[in-house]
């Protein structure tokens, strides 16, 4: 879904100054988060930065000091047992169960859902979705952890919900299980889903929005295009000449080649141009922001 299509939507969750302190320490510091229907927003943000307070608050296993929120049109400190049925919660992680069998498992949380959600997934095709056909007899304790965390974001699909938190889904995954299980985020559209991660290329891969955490506060906001645009005009060229190496990061690089060939010509070598990627531009904004709090 593009960014431009929620604002006519309403949100799934609506945060505005969002506070968290726990004891004399502010650890969010009014945070304003938005995720529109079926939108993937991914948290991005250094260790302690506070995304798992935030995540945990919008699911409502956190008492927030102050701020409103809206998860789904409701309070989570007040959601009932309806409102959780429509929400799909995969934590960081998740050790339990080992004895259950996959189908055992997914077919009795389900039976959970069943008063609250019609269309509640089918055991079947939710292993099927996320891809453990050929371990739906196995025992949870015998998964390899890809397959593991398959099956905890089976568990949170099982509702079918309007909204999944993932919470570092992919942490510890080799390259295969990390590109599967991307795969399988794209099949899940028109759910929305807030997921903190670390991994910039994931965020960049999997969320129609990113969102920078940086000591309990929102430092950017937009498309992983609009975050570039931050630090616009910054490039690295990169080239040969008369054998020595040069590495220059120009405001305007095609203009800084178009002048450099005019006066060397074919003495350039190796010319290569560099624009920010993503974890420049993450890095920083929060190196920008960390100074800015300290
Ligand atoms: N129950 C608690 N009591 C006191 N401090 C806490 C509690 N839970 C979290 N904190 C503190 O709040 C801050 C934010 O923690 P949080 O887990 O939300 O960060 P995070 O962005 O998810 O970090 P990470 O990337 O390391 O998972 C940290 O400094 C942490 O030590």
């Amino acid at each position: 879904m593009k960014t431009g299509d929620n604002q006519r939507e309403p949100s799934v969750v609506d945060a505005r100054g969002l506070r968290m302190r726990y004891g004399s320490t502010d650890v969010l510091n009014g945070v304003d988060l938005s995720v529109g229907r079926g939108e993937v927003v991914a948290l991005l943000g250094p260790n302690g930065a506070g995304k798992t307070t935030t995540i945990e608050i919008l699911e409502g296993f956190r008492t927030r000091s102050a701020g409103d929120v809206r998860v789904l049109g409701v309070d989570p400190e007040h959601g009932d047992e309806e409102w959780r049925a429509r929400l799909g919660v995969v934590l960081q992680s998740w050790r339990d169960h080992s004895r259950w069998r996959v189908r055992e498992l997914l077919s009795y949380l389900s039976l959970f859902y069943a008063p609250y959600r019609e269309g509640a997934f089918d055991p079947d095709e939710l292993i099927d979705l996320v891809g453990l056909t050929d371990h739906v007899d196995h025992r949870v304790g015998t998964l390899s952890g890809g397959q593991r965390r398959r099956l905890d974001v089976a568990v949170g699909l099982v509702g079918r919900p309007e909204l999944l938190f993932l919470d570092e889904p992919t942490v510890g995954f080799d390259p295969e299980a990390r590109r599967e299980f991307h795969a399988l985020v794209r099949r899940l559209t028109g759910t929305a889903i807030l997921l903190t991660t670390h991994d910039l290329a994931e965020a960049e891969k999997l969320a129609d929005r990113i969102v920078v955490l940086v000591a309990g506060r929102v430092v950017a906001d937009g498309t992983a295009a609009e975050l570039a645009d931050r630090i616009a005009g910054k490039a690295e060229v990169r080239y040969r000449l008369h054998g020595s190496e040069h590495v220059v990061e120009v405001a305007d690089s095609t203009r800084y080649v178009r002048e450099l060939f005019a006066e060397h010509g074919e003495a350039v070598d190796d010319l290569e141009v560099r624009r920010a990627s993503l974890e420049d531009v993450y890095l920083a904004l929060v190196r920008e922001s960390e100074l800015v709090s300290a």
